[in-house]
Formats: structure tokens, C-alpha cells, sequence
């Protein structure tokens, strides 16, 4: 099938510049970067200066930023100088919880992740309320926000029904979501994969006359709850479909956090026949500790879309002992040290997950934050 026209959001094609800096290497988490050589603990780096009684000078107070050791890009082999990661926790964070979160609450934490530099915050969905209660405010939510200018605010819509409403709450952007497996779409979504298409292709044509551009997500990538293995080829056959339908990504779901950089690397290698790497996204659950290292094979692969949870919330309500995604904080941690730009600020990325936690009385799943709590 030809290629229809993909429909690119307003950030596709030019990155936000990066504050205070430019090009690869000169991010803005912390504003810690070129400050010379980074040590380690307790090597007095610090700022502080000693006193008359020769106590030794006090460090400045230790950060993951501080402490990150950052290599060259070229020595961690070729990757992207840059990475637009997709902040997902407000709707895939969010929906799996199982008492109501209150709307300001959903509303307070992506004004927070707004002031971090992300780009892109998946901000709710419409779907059935019955079948995920949790994402029902998802109206009072789109338009409550304070969108920010340069930053997108996409929204799953399942069916025509979904898409409407979405435009109708101001959604300028929206995502389809299918699966490489029949029995998860059956569980998720309530058809068969066809049927899905012949959904999504309703949403494609509405889409298309309304300027609205949809991102495609393709669930069970590296394996389903309900049928274990998918076949690489499977993958690569429902992503060219919603590719060619003219979604301008591709977000490739390990929906249960189970592959491993083999299963990651082979079935990319399929996928990238079918779809240009450049439309591809990879969104890592993180059930079995693999995402880390699954997202670093796709971006030696050539991917440069990342997904990602704040605090690792989530999971899917289909998908029953998944977890959360990758957290972005421990996402946006490994880039730095990889010398890849974000523009995304590491510490108020933190506090914002701080703050999630807070409201939900959790504790965060970010190795990063964990870790910045006991320096
Ligand atoms: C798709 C449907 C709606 C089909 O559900 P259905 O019951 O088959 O739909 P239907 O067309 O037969 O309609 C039944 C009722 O639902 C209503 N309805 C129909 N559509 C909508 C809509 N859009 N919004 C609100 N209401 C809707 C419709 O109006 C009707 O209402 P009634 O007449 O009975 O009062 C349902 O199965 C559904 O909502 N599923 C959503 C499941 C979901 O949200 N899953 C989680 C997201 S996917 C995910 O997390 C994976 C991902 C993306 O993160 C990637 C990864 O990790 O792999």
C-alpha cells in the first residue's frame, strides 16, 4: 500500500533549542554541565571554603547530576545526539491505579512535567469510562492544562466515538493503539486486529481532514500475556499497516516488560524493514528489569524515540502484572551520561516525581530517585 500523507506535529523536524547551550553534550539538567571534570563522592569538588581552624572546605550538596559520569557518544558506539522522549505517565502512569485520582491532582502533575523541557506529555485518553474508569475526567483534564507553546499534549482515542470527543476537549494530536496480538486486542480493545484497522483507518480519514496528527501504538512487541510469543514478522506487519495508514510514529509496546536485548534486537531488525527507523519509538515496561537495556540496543539501532513513565508508574489494565514503564528519570539518567541531549531538567523531573508519589502515596520506582535520597 502506498504511503498516505503523515500528518507531523509541531515539534517534528526542528527539536527545541536547547537552553543555555547547543548541539550534544551541552543539555540543561542542572545547569551542571561544563563545569569541568565530574567526580565522584567526597572528592571535594565542591564550592565551599574552609575556615580559620582548617575544618575542611564543605562539598557542594551531591545530585544524580553531579554524579553521573558522562562519556563521549562515540565511545558508547553510534547513537543519536538527541532523544525526544515521550512522557506517558500521566495516561499509561495513571490508568492502572486503582483508587480515583483526583483531576488536580492529574492536572498538577503535567503542568509539573511541563516546566521540565519535555516535549511531548501523553496527557489522557478516551476510551470507555467503563472499561477505565481512571482516564473519565479525561474532558475537565485536556482542559485544565496549561499547555505550554512547543509542547504536545496527545491523547489515545480507540475509535471514531474517542476521537471526537478528544477534538472536541481541544486534543491537537492523538495516538491509535493496536497490538500484534489477536487475543490482547480481543482483551484491550474488544475486536479482532482487523477490526481495529478498519477503526483506526475511520480515525485516520477524520484525522487527516482535521490537521490532527496520530501516532500508532503497536502493543506486544516482545511477547502478550495471553498468547507469550509474537513472532517478529507479526510485529513488523501490523506497524507497516498503521504506518501506511500515515501515522508519523510508530511506538513499539513491550506491554509486559519481557523481552531482552536479543528479543529487542531481532525484532527490530524486522520492523526496520518495513517501517524507517525514524518513525519508530520504543516504550519499555519494565516488569522484568530489561528496559534500560532494551531501550540502549534500539538506540544503537538507530532509534531516537524513547517513551517513559515519571517515577515508573503504570501498567496496563489488560495486561495483568505488568508494570510500570521505564521511569523517565532513570531514561533521562542513562542519556545524560551518554553525552545525548533530552532538554529535559533531571531535578525538577525529580520533584516531579516527588510529587506524584506524594499524591499517590507511593514510592517511587526511579533508581535514580531512590538512590538521590540516600546521597
Ligand atoms: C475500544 C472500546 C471503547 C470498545 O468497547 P466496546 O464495548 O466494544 O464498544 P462499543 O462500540 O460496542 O460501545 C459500547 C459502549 O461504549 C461506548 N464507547 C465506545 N467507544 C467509546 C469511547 N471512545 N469513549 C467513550 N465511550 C465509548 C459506546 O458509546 C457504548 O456506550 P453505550 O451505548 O453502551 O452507553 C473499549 O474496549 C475501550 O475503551 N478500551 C480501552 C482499553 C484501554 O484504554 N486500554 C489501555 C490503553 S492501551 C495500553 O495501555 C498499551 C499501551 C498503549 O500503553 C502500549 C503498551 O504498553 O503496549
Amino acid at each position: 500500500m502506498a504511503a498516505a500523507r503523515r500528518l507531523l506535529p509541531r515539534w517534528a523536524g526542528s527539536l527545541r533549542p536547547v537552553r543555555g547551550g547547543g548541539g550534544p553534550g551541552s543539555g540543561n539538567w542542572d545547569g551542571d554541565r561544563g563545569q569541568g571534570p565530574r567526580t565522584g563522592r567526597g572528592t571535594g569538588t565542591g564550592t565551599g571554603t574552609g575556615d580559620r581552624d582548617g575544618n575542611r572546605p564543605r562539598p557542594a550538596p551531591l545530585t544524580p547530576a553531579r554524579l553521573c559520569p558522562q562519556i563521549s557518544a562515540a565511545a558508547a558506539g553510534a547513537l543519536p545526539p538527541r532523544v525526544k522522549v515521550v512522557e506517558v505517565g500521566p495516561r499509561d502512569g495513571l490508568q492502572n491505579e486503582q483508587s480515583i485520582v483526583p483531576t488536580p491532582v492529574k492536572i498538577g502533575l503535567i503542568d509539573m512535567l511541563s516546566g521540565t523541557g519535555l516535549q511531548v506529555i501523553e496527557a489522557t485518553s478516551f476510551v470507555s469510562p467503563r472499561w477505565v474508569p481512571q482516564m473519565a475526567d479525561h474532558t475537565e483534564v485536556m482542559q485544565g492544562i496549561n499547555k505550554l507553546p512547543g509542547v504536545s499534549y496527545p491523547v489515545l482515542t480507540p475509535n471514531l466515538k474517542g476521537f471526537q470527543a478528544a477534538v472536541a476537549a481541544g486534543a491537537k494530536e492523538v495516538s491509535i493503539f493496536g497490538a500484534a496480538s489477536e487475543l490482547f486486542t480481543k482483551k484491550n480493545i474488544n475486536c479482532s486486529i482487523e477490526e481495529s484497522l478498519e477503526r483506526f483507518s475511520e480515525v485516520m480519514s477524520a484525522a487527516r481532514a482535521a490537521s490532527i496528527p496520530v501516532r500508532g501504538y503497536v502493543s506486544c512487541v516482545l511477547g502478550c500475556p495471553y498468547e507469550g510469543k509474537i513472532s517478529a514478522a507479526k510485529v513488523a506487519e501490523v506497524s507497516k499497516k498503521m504506518y501506511s495508514m500515515g501515522c508519523y510514529e510508530i511506538s513499539l509496546g513491550d506491554t509486559i516488560g519481557i523481552g531482552t536485548p536479543g528479543s529487542m534486537r531481532e525484532m527490530l531488525t524486522a520492523v526496520m524493514k518495513e517501517v524507517p527507523v525514524g518513525a519508530l519509538a520504543v516504550h519499555c515496561h519494565d516488569t522484568y528489569g530489561q528496559a534500560l537495556a532494551n531501550i540502549l540496543v534500539a538506540l544503537q539501532m538507530g532509534v531516537s524515540v524513547v517513551d517513559a513513565s515519571v517515577a515508573g508508574l503504570g501498567g496496563c489494565p489488560y495486561a495483568k502484572g505488568a508494570s510500570g514503564n521505564v521511569a523517565t528519570e532513570d531514561l533521562v539518567y542513562m542519556l545524560n551520561g551518554l553525552g545525548i541531549h533530552t532538554g529535559v531538567d533531571l531535578q525538577k523531573l525529580m520533584d516531579t516525581g516527588t510529587f506524584i508519589c506524594n499524591a499517590l502515596n507511593r514510592r517511587t520506582n526511579s533508581k535514580v530517585s531512590q538512590a538521590s535520597c540516600r546521597l
